[in-house]
């Protein structure tokens, strides 16, 4: 884990007080239940941007170099796995004459799912031997109570079922209908187009500093120039990432995958929202056509690009298992606490990174989601395999929420006593906690807890506006520590973890990361400031950033 000040080396699993969650709220999985509301919206700006990353692979090495250094000496101090049967395997590329599908099944040693036979094939369905006979001994009053309970469990199977594909569809409608309003507009006409590059850096930062493979970085420990692509040694024999991103939304971070250090091999994109997914498709269709360039104007043309697949998938509801190129490269279906032991030993998937941008948060409404996306996650990397992502931070949300409840009681005991009570029919409206300003804001529309503690830490449904991206999206309280601990069932060892803006403070003089910063007009190039206004800075303040190890 990362310290969330200063650049000290990251170690796994000690929370650093600093960044520690005031939630404190570690709860056994047994002890979590759900806590459950309805309705309203929300989407992330930036979220569907094309950076303006074009050259960083020009700026020097040394800081490239450093990042890396950082990140796996950190890891090798923690409890760093060896490195993985699969890790071993892939080390050289495969024939350059292997079709993609190939390809992947080769890398990945991953168990697949067994499939089930076509109907056709199943053999016929066989009474259950002395089944009849067991009925025989019930007396009709034992028989109707378990009639009974059948049919309340079935009832309330079928309540949860639609409870669920409700909140899912209200989220996949409202990102479908984001207009895809086009670069030049996010850049220039956007009210806030600084708080746009200011995310997308962050999250070409958090791929920078963390897709690497611990041999990539090895390698280039021995290697001084290898930033330059001109001097990377042996680079056909490179091993390649596979790298999922899982709610991709519109493809923006397409371009930041192209420009990873480590070149990536296969990008597959999954979100629920199917139009999205179009949109994903046709934005790296646009790229393949420019000859994979994500806006070289006149300057060194880009990388070549990486193979991409993109399905439409609920990947917190519901198992990867079955969409297809997942099982080409390889998962788990069964990650997490009762899983094989022997895939788990083995690494389980056959993905090199998962990211999940801006969407985690989704997987809150509930301990089976969060569960599954978990299980997802965890199954679908390999050893050592790295999950990136950015969420809400609930140290925020914590702050916020108790300082609205001391308010209140602060305000309740000044007001003099009334003498009565509220008269017939006088209804006494509920104060409910909220925060924002002229660009966003998040408000709850239920209780809160006063100590602003989330538990159970599933379900804390809030409303979150932000200028052009409208619409109402039920979006759910990460209360980080319970999630942390979560994680441990799930092989999931926390390595970073750090505040938006103090990714900035860290990052904004780094070699690469710096001038990147202008490029992406996220920094003024003559006064060095940041170029968002109060009210963007206090928006992006709301979220932080994550890097968990699979070991
Ligand atoms: C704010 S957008 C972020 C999109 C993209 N990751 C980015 O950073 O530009 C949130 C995304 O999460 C997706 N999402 C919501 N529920 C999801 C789920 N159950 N599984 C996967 N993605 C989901 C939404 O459809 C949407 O595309």
């Amino acid at each position: 884990m990362d310290s969330s000040r200063g650049s000290g080396a990251p170690k796994p699993r000690t929370p650093n007080p600093a960044e520690a969650d005031k939630n404190g709220a570690v709860h056994s999985s047994g002890a979590m239940a759900d806590h459950n509301g309805q309705d309203d919206r929300k989407r992330r700006p930036g979220e569907n941007d094309t950076p303006e990353i074009d050259q960083q692979h020009q700026s020097g090495p040394g800081n490239r170099r450093k990042r890396m250094q950082e990140r796996h000496q950190a890891r090798r101090r923690g409890r760093t796995p060896p490195p993985s049967v699969f890790s071993r395997r892939n080390r050289s590329r495969s024939p350059s004459n292997a079709t993609p599908r190939d390809d992947y099944s080769r890398r990945s040693r991953s168990p697949l799912p067994r499939r089930s036979p076509e109907p056709e094939e199943q053999p016929k369905q066989r009474k259950r031997p002395g089944g009849g006979a067991r009925a025989g001994l019930m007396n009709p009053e034992q028989l109707r109570r378990r009639q009974e309970e059948r049919e309340r469990a079935m009832e309330e199977d079928a309540m949860r079922t639609s409870r669920d594909r409700g909140v899912s569809d209200v989220v996949r409608q409202h990102y479908n209908a984001v207009p895809e309003r086009g670069r030049e507009w996010r850049k220039t006409e956007s009210k806030i187009k600084g708080l746009r590059s200011f995310n997308n850096w962050v999250k070409s930062t958090l791929i920078q500093k963390f897709s690497p493979d611990e041999e990539f970085a090895a390698r280039f420990n021995d290697t001084k120039d290898w930033a330059d692509d001109s001097m990377r040694p042996n680079q056909p024999e490179e091993k390649q990432l596979l790298v999922l991103d899982l709610g991709c939304g519109k493809g923006g971070d397409l371009g930041k995958w192209q420009l990873a250090p480590q070149k990536v091999e296969l990008y597959v994109g999954l979100d629920p929202a199917n139009i999205s997914i179009e949109q994903a498709r046709d934005r790296y269709g646009q790229m393949r056509s420019r000859g994979g360039g994500g806006g070289g104007r006149g300057r060194r043309p880009p990388p070549a690009l990486f193979h991409a697949e993109f399905a439409t998938k609920d990947c917190f509801g519901e198992s990867l298992a079955d969409v297809n190129i997942i099982q080409r490269v390889g998962i788990d279906p069964n990650a997490g606490p009762g899983g094989s032991l022997m895939a788990s030993r083995w690494g389980g998937g056959g993905f090199d990174v998962v990211t999940s941008m801006f969407a985690i948060h989704y997987a809150f409404e509930s301990e089976e989601k969060t569960r599954q996306m978990l299980s997802n996650v965890a199954g679908c990397l390999k050893k050592g395999g790295r999950f990136i992502g950015v969420c809400p931070n609930s140290d925020v949300i914590t702050s916020k929420v108790s300082a609205f409840h001391k308010n209140r009681k602060e305000r309740e005991a000044a007001k003099p006593a009334e003498p009565e009570g509220p008269e017939d029919g006088e209804v006494q409206e509920e104060e409910r906690c909220g925060w924002g300003n002229d660009i966003y804001s998040v408000r709850f529309p239920g209780d809160t807890p006063e100590s602003g503690v989330f538990r159970p830490p599933f379900g804390w449904k809030y409303t979150y506006f932000m200028s052009e991206a409208v619409e109402g999206v039920p979006e759910y309280v990460v209360p980080w520590e319970a999630f942390r601990a979560l994680t441990e069932d799930y092989n999931l060892e926390l390595q970073y973890r750090k505040p938006f803006l103090e990714i900035w403070e860290d990052e904004k003089n780094d070699r690469e990361l710096g001038p990147l910063s202008e490029r992406m007009g996220v920094r003024d190039r003559n006064t060095g400031e940041l170029l968002m206004t109060e009210e963007e800075k206090d928006a992006v303040s709301f979220y932080h950033a994550f890097c968990f190890y699979k070991v």
